[in-house]
């Protein structure tokens, strides 16, 4: 039913699904022996969140931060306000930050000064999608990044438009007629 609403797909199931087995192989190596909180950005990254800690083989604590950012429908404004803060204490602690995607790149870098503010041990970045054409904060480089797509809006796996598809098994653009 959804799906007649959608244009392309841009990253099939089987194509995401590879990719977070990769990301999680590779954060297990990383975080093995490491006091690790995974922070997942709400409401977008939930879905990739639930996949990538079940592909980590090592402990670790689970917590979200809910944070909206003021501005445009489909653009950041780099003022970000926090809607839900984290209940765990991050000093001495190696940070995760799970987002669905990078665009201009505003968001995370609040994030991250926040975290490293809060004296975490360490403070990375990993994304399911990563838009680098939009790239405004042109220093923030995520540090794992599940694949690079083009300056296209994209729904699903997480993803909304005014708040629907993000129950999509895959990403993909909307038909035109979708925004009027
Ligand atoms: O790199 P930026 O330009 O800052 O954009 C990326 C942010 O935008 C999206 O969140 P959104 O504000 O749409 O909220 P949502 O996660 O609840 O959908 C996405 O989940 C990132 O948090
Ligand atoms: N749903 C959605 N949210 C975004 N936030 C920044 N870029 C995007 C995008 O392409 N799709």
């Amino acid at each position: 039913m959804l799906d007649k609403d959608i244009e392309r797909v841009l990253v099939s199931p089987e194509e995401i699904h590879a990719a977070v087995v990769r990301l999680g192989a590779q954060l297990t190596q990383d975080y093995r022996g490491k006091e690790v909180v995974v922070v997942g950005i709400l409401r977008g990254a939930a879905v990739f969140m639930a996949d990538i800690v079940r592909e980590m083989d090592i402990y670790l604590d689970i917590d979200f931060m809910d944070v909206s950012s003021y501005g445009e429908e489909t653009e950041s404004s780099g003022e970000v306000k926090i809607i839900k803060d984290l209940d765990t204490r991050l000093e001495g602690r190696h940070v995760l930050v799970v987002e669905d995607i990078i665009d201009t790149g505003r968001t995370l870098n609040y994030l991250v000064e926040l975290f490293k503010y809060r004296k975490a041990a360490s403070v990375k970045v990993c994304t399911l999608l990563d838009k680098p054409e939009r790239r405004i904060v042109k220093n923030l480089i995520p540090d794992y990044v599940g694949l690079e797509v083009p300056n296209e809006f994209v729904v699903g796996y997480g993803l909304d438009f005014k708040q629907k598809y993000r129950n999509l098994p895959y990403i993909g653009v909307l038909k035109p007629e979708v925004y009027q």
